[in-house]
């Protein structure tokens, strides 16, 4: 894969444990797939919330402070406690770190915007990785970014990012706040961001987090404007980041794919070959396609419509008759006829490929603008 300048945000509610403290576990799960990011050579600036998480149970709250004086008292304890997790943990890794502190006017002025881009480039050219949060200690409440959301947009553009990855405690946006609906409907990949879906998303329903997705919806819609694509949601282990890169994170994409180099064969399949048949699939082959970045498997498909031969571009329905992408396939409709509802490896002495996927992920465009997964 090529090269890229990856922004990852990670908010307090996924460095914190159930009581709203520090979780070096979970510090330890971030640190471990940033680590292996920069090894594959990608380059990688961390916006770190967590500051006042970290700090307040050594002032004495019970809970996250509300008041802008207890915050700012917290967030002096928690960054020095926050870094110091950071350093530990990437010093395993053979990765030396950098903290920068920001306050809204370092983007306010042109100077400071210079000095912060040049002390960026120097930390990146030399191997380091840069560890950015809000000043909060001496930031002055109407002059904040509130939530790292909107620091991480403004960072990714000014360094011209290939990503901002947003990861936090739940698997992307939904029509509705999740945590309070249980019918709330999961969008997988959103073409842009409109007011009306600024005006229904939720604020944070965490006792630690801030914002909630609204502040990561105004966020996305900012580093898009500045031609920044991005992925709100979550992960575990140390190929999550890698996964989220090769469009395979458990989340909502925002903007165009993680991958240019795949969008000339995927416009032809979505926009310019020929539509030779149609092919209808269940729920957890939908499921599979638009939410876990996998491939079609014969045993997904329920019906077949029109005749295709091996390598047409075929539409995808789902149960309920709506088309959910297009995909180049592997079967001819005679075949597939045959082999629907088996196992793969019965099925895929059909394949012209002898492999048993129907459409390969690498073949595969989801073709709703906003496409929903339950
Ligand atoms: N439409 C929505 N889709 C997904 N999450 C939502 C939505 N509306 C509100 N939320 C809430 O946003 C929370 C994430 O935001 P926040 O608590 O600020 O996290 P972070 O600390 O990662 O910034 C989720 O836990 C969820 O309760
Ligand atoms: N700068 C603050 C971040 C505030 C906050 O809660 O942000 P987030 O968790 O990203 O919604 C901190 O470090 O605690």
């Amino acid at each position: 894969m090529k090269k890229k300048r990856v922004i990852v945000k990670i908010g307090s509610s996924s460095l914190t444990d159930e009581k709203g403290a520090l979780s070096e576990q979970k510090l330890f799960d971030h640190v471990e797939a940033l680590a292996y990011l920069k090894q594959l050579g990608h380059e990688v600036i961390l916006i770190s919330s967590g500051a006042v998480a970290a700090g307040f149970g050594s002032l004495g709250y019970a809970s996250r402070p509300k008041t802008t004086a207890g915050k700012q008292a917290a967030a002096a304890v928690g960054q020095g406690l926050l870094m110091q997790g950071y350093i530990s943990v990437f010093r395993q890794f053979g990765i030396v770190t950098g903290q920068i502190l920001l306050t809204r006017e370092d983007f306010y002025s042109r100077e400071r915007f210079h000095n912060l881009f040049s002390t960026i480039s120097k930390l990146l050219e030399r191997g380091v990785l840069p560890i950015i949060n809000e000043n909060d200690s001496v930031s002055i409440e109407e002059l904040t970014f509130g939530d790292n959301d909107m620091l991480s947009a403004l960072v990714s553009g000014f360094l011209h990012a290939d990503a901002l990855i947003i990861l936090t405690d739940i698997n992307g946006l939904y029509d509705r706040n999740p945590k309070t609906n249980k019918d709330a409907k999961k969008y997988s990949f959103l073409a842009e961001i409109t007011d009306d879906l600024i005006e229904k998303a939720g604020g944070s329903s965490s006792s630690v987090g801030t914002g909630g997705m609204k502040s990561k919806l105004l966020a996305a819609q900012k580093a898009l404007s500045f031609g920044v694509s991005v992925f709100v949601g979550t992960g575990e282990g140390k190929e999550k980041l890698r996964d989220i890169l090769e469009g395979k994170g458990n989340g909502t994409y925002i903007g165009a794919p993680f991958q240019p180099h795949m969008q000339m064969r995927k416009q032809w399949i979505a926009y310019h070959a020929h539509v030779a048949g149609k092919i209808e699939i269940d729920g957890g082959a939908e499921n599979a396609l638009l939410h876990k970045g996998k491939s079609l498997l014969p045993a997904g498909v329920t019906n077949i419509f029109g005749t295709f031969q091996a390598l047409d571009v075929v539409e995808v329905v789902n149960q309920k008759g709506t088309v959910i992408g297009r995909g180049q396939i592997y079967y001819s409709s005679a075949d597939l006829e045959k082999v629907k509802g088996w196992a793969s490896d019965q099925a895929k002495s059909y394949s012209i490929h002898q492999r048993p996927e129907v459409i390969h992920r690498d073949n595969w465009v989801p073709l709703r603008k906003e496409s929903f997964v339950k």
